[in-house]
């Protein structure tokens, strides 16, 4: 087997298996939300390993910067001849936390994060091709909640080591993600991953992504009906195929896990938290302690003489979801693709296997939380939130988006080694739009 590893450091380098690379011909959308036309064409997945760079092969670089970490994807393409459309070869992926917004107060500082993860991309590109190599960051609910001055100084910062590194970079390579393009961008990604964007039969997927600040839900309607009865800033026209679909998508900003303990606890938007000793019964009863979040220290604790538990904590939680998210009726009796944070805690209680995901019923999660929730004794060693997130991710699928109790969820990680994250789909527009097409 061929080593893929280029340089030190914890590395996953991805294959995909040729019959995908078959099933993609070319694939393109339109936003018609914000008349912006964007074209994903000619991008075939992979069968061969980053360490055999020939003159024939090209990079993407894209930078994930999440609320609780920053990611570096670099994807490898291959061109094979000139009238053969390049393929997706492999993605050689790594992290760092915190993510940028911890930052907020010391750019530099997190720049320099940056700057370290793209040191990996030197190694890992063939010097000739690091000028024909685009680099680019895009920030999500982390820097969204931010102030405009403190995301702008921090993005400033990372151009200026995107300057000095030898890749290209394009116009506008370090900005904030709009929410819907998160959502479009990791459907692309899944239902590009399980061949579903091509051939005659497509049944796309719809996915539902957990970050630390926000949550995406994105899927194609089947229904008029769906169509008709939603909000029109939650749908989104493209093409592809020659046929144009139209999709659900939206990005509910502060109800990322992480934000969404902050607003259990009624800490979410107070301005001085410095001293406050915020509690609930969704944690340990005799747990005082202190939790960093977006650069902000928060103390924190359980119901000292009050009630812990399932129940009380299922109504605190009740508070922060019950009729702030939009229904659409359709989804109840369809499954999703599920990541991020409905994959860790899944993995955290064993309810999935960490390297093989699998599928979960709605109802799956509650039994997981009621267990955790009324014997938080016995899950002492594991996070403290464990019982919050669990009765948050429940809460969120049934109160929030309506889901049914048996609806399906498939939890997936990676999809034939590469991660379900937007960046792939990113990487996609981001080469078409350069026209790197060799
Ligand atoms: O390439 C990635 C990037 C993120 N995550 C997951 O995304 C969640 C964190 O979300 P993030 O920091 O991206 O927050 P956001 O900015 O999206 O709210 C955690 O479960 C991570 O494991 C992942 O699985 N793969
Ligand atoms: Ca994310």
């Amino acid at each position: 087997m061929l080593n893929c590893l280029r340089s030190p450091g914890k590395m996953a380098v991805s294959r995909l298996p040729f019959f995908l690379a078959l099933a993609f011909s070319s694939l393109s959308f339109v936003l018609s939300h914000w008349n912006r036309e964007m074209w994903f064409q000619d991008f075939f997945p992979p069968n061969m390993c980053p360490i055999n760079a020939k003159d024939n092969t090209f990079y993407g670089i894209m930078f994930d910067a999440g609320s609780t970490g920053t990611r570096i994807h670099i994807y490898t393409f291959v061109q094979k001849s000139p009238e053969n459309l390049p393929e997706l070869e492999g993605e050689i992926f790594e992290s760092v936390k915190p993510g940028l917004s911890a930052y907020a107060d010391q750019p530099e500082k997190g720049a320099e994060t940056v700057k370290r993860l793209l040191d990996m991309a030197i190694d890992a590109v063939p010097p000739h091709l690091w000028k024909k190599t685009p680099v680019v960051l895009k920030a999500t609910a982390g820097l969204r909640l931010l102030s405009e001055e403190k995301a702008q100084s921090l993005l400033l910062e990372v151009r200026e080591v995107f300057e000095e590194s030898p890749f290209l970079v394009p116009e506008d390579s370090v900005s904030i993600m709009d929410g819907s393009y998160e959502g479009i961008l990791a459907w692309i990604t899944v239902n590009f991953l399980t061949g579903q964007l091509s051939g005659q039969n497509q049944h796309t997927v719809g996915t539902l992504d957990l970050g630390g600040a926000s949550t995406q839900i994105t899927f194609l309607p089947r229904f008029e009906e769906t169509l008709k009865e939603t909000p029109g800033d939650f749908l989104t026209s493209f093409e592809m195929f020659n046929s144009t679909y139209k999709l659900y998508t939206h990005s509910y900003l502060g109800f990322g896990l992480k934000a969404a303990r902050l607003a259990i606890l009624g800490a979410l938007n107070v301005e001085a938290v410095d001293g406050q000793m915020f509690r609930s019964s969704c944690l340990p009863k005799q747990l005082e302690a202190e939790w960093h979040f977006g650069g902000v220290k928060y103390q924190y604790g359980g119901n000292k003489e009050g009630e812990t538990g399932f129940k009380p904590c299922y109504l605190e939680v009740l508070k922060v979801v019950k009729g702030k998210l939009h229904q659409p009726d359709e989804i109840r009796g369809s499954s999703f693709y599920a990541f991020s944070y409905y994959y860790d805690r899944a993995v955290d209680t064993n309810l999935i296997d960490y390297e093989k995901g699998g599928v979960l019923e709605v109802r799956d999660f509650e039994r997981k939380a009621e267990e955790v929730c009324d014997n938080m004794e016995k899950y002492n060693s594991s996070s403290p939130f464990l019982c919050m997130d669990l009765v948050y991710i429940t809460a969120l699928l049934k109160e929030g988006f309506g889901f049914r109790d048996n609806t399906l969820l498939q939890l997936t990680k990676k999809v034939n080694n590469v991660e379900t994250s937007w960046t792939l789909g990113a990487t996609f527009h981001l080469l078409q739009s350069l026209g790197i097409t060799y």
